[in-house]
């Protein structure tokens, strides 16, 4: 059920990561491999390269002749991009065969090189990415694939550098150690966070947060996991027929420099509530990594005091590897707006943000340990402060919008 993107530069060490996974009960849909296939001797595919590229493709027995190809299209941006016309849809529909193909209680494995050049860590619940430097996996591939020093830098070029492949990593591994450092990473990996992340999909079940959440300090990585997990969200949403809609990062984390609970709040604007009801919603929301989908109430404000008004969906992130709350709100309800407000006023205000970290520490402080059920009346004891805060936080909000 857990669909999973593996990717990472030419010789970072992806084939060795995929074949542990293997070994671990994965499917691995290979795409270097299918690439081969729908270029192999009689396919239209292979007709339609010799086409573009000449008979000079060929080898003597009629079949591609990879390494010529390789000279070209490595050199020549424009001829990569004609190769790549050609042989991506092909690839792209055998690729949709094998996921289907697949049984509902495995983990698949998507082994694609290309994942972070065509922006398509938002069709997986889950992207890892290994890691290494442009120099070790230069030396790897003249020493260990015979591959010519020009060549292999070539290839180096030709792809994503590691700011892009970061911005779009759920795990990173970098593999500079031996073989066997690496091995064993995808063995902690696979049972500290695949396997349960695929339990928790097939059960339903969401994460919660550790039962001590402490406060941090705000981490610049923050935004953009907000953002990746936000666009995966979106895109499952609109596979399921839903169009595009928007996904806001709010909460503590979204404000730079406040300390938090290590806990990501995204909002999800639906047009109507009534929207989130279907089924195929929950569908979606689950294929991007989403479970435990549920009514429930913000707290009414003395603003809008139509209760209904203040409905809303909720759900859990089930990547054991981070606490998420989504928050599915009307797009033009009070409850939406009024986060986004809290949100902006916090980070416009410096003053305002430290006398909110200061009661929050305070509070964090009188309610010591526990687990969510034994904190008792942590969160009440936040209440007098959001009772005085949040309508200056909108009075703020307000006259900015000129209300
Ligand atoms: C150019 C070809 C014939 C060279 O074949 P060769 O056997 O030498 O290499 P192979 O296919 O095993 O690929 C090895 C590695 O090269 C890199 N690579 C392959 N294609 C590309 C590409 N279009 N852009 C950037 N890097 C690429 C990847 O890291 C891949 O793992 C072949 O790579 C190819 O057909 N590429 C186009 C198809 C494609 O985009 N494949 C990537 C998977 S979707
Ligand atoms: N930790 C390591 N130490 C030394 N060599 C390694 C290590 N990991 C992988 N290698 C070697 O480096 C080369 C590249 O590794 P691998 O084939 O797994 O890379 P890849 O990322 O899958 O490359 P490609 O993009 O070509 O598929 C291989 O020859 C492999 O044996």
């Amino acid at each position: 059920m857990l669909r999973i993107g593996l990717t990472g530069g030419i010789g970072a060490g992806k084939s060795t990561v995929s074949s542990r996974m293997a070994e671990r009960g994965a499917l691995i849909v290979d795409a270097d491999l299918i690439a081969r296939e729908v270029v192999a001797p009689g396919t239209p595919g292979l007709a339609a390269v010799v086409s573009r590229f000449g008979d000079g493709v060929l080898a003597r027995d009629g079949a591609l002749d990879r390494a010529a190809l390789g000279r070209i299209v490595f050199s020549d941006k424009a001829a990569r991009r004609d190769l790549e016309g050609i042989t991506h849809p092909l690839i792209f529909a055998e690729t949709v065969r094998r996921f289907e193909a697949a049984r509902p209680d495995q983990v698949v494995v998507h082994d694609i090189p290309l994942l972070v050049e065509l922006g398509r860590e938002v069709d997986y619940p889950l992207t890892v990415i290994v890691a290494a430097a442009e120099e070790v996996r230069h030396t790897r591939l003249v020493r260990d694939r015979g591959m010519d020093s020009d060549e292999a830098w070539s290839r180096i070029r030709a792809q994503a550098n590691d700011e892009q492949r970061l911005a779009a990593a759920d795990v990173w591994l970098l593999n500079e150690g031996s073989p066997d450092d690496v091995i064993a990473a995808v063995d902690a990996l696979w049972d500290n966070r695949i396997r349960p992340y695929d339990e928790n999909l097939r059960s339903g079940r969401g994460v919660r947060r550790p039962s001590l959440a402490e406060l941090v300090d705000y981490d610049p990585q923050w935004p953009a996991v907000a953002d990746r997990l936000g666009r995966r969200i979106a895109t499952q949403l609109r596979n399921a027929g839903f169009g595009e809609l928007t996904v806001e990062h709010i909460g503590s984390t979204s404000v730079p420099g406040l300390a938090a609970k290590n806990v990501l709040d995204l909002q999800l604007l639906v047009p109507d509530l009534a929207v989130a009801e279907q089924d195929s919603f929950a569908s979606g929301l689950l294929a991007a990594g989403f479970a435990e989908f549920r009514l429930n109430e913000d707290t009414p404000q003395p603003w809008a005091t139509d209760p209904a008004l203040w409905t809303k969906f909720s759900a859990l992130g089930c990547d054991p590897g981070r606490v998420v709350h989504l928050h599915v709100r009307a797009a033009d309800g009070p409850g939406a707006e009024l986060a986004r407000d809290f949100r902006d006023w916090l980070r416009a205000n410096d003053d305002e943000r430290a006398a909110y970290e200061v009661m929050k520490r305070e509070v964090a402080d009188a309610h010591p340990g526990g687990t969510e059920d034994t904190r008792g009346d942590y969160p009440e004891a936040k209440e007098p402060w959001f009772a005085e805060n949040l309508p200056r936080a909108k009075a703020w909000a307000d006259a900015r919008r000129g209300g």
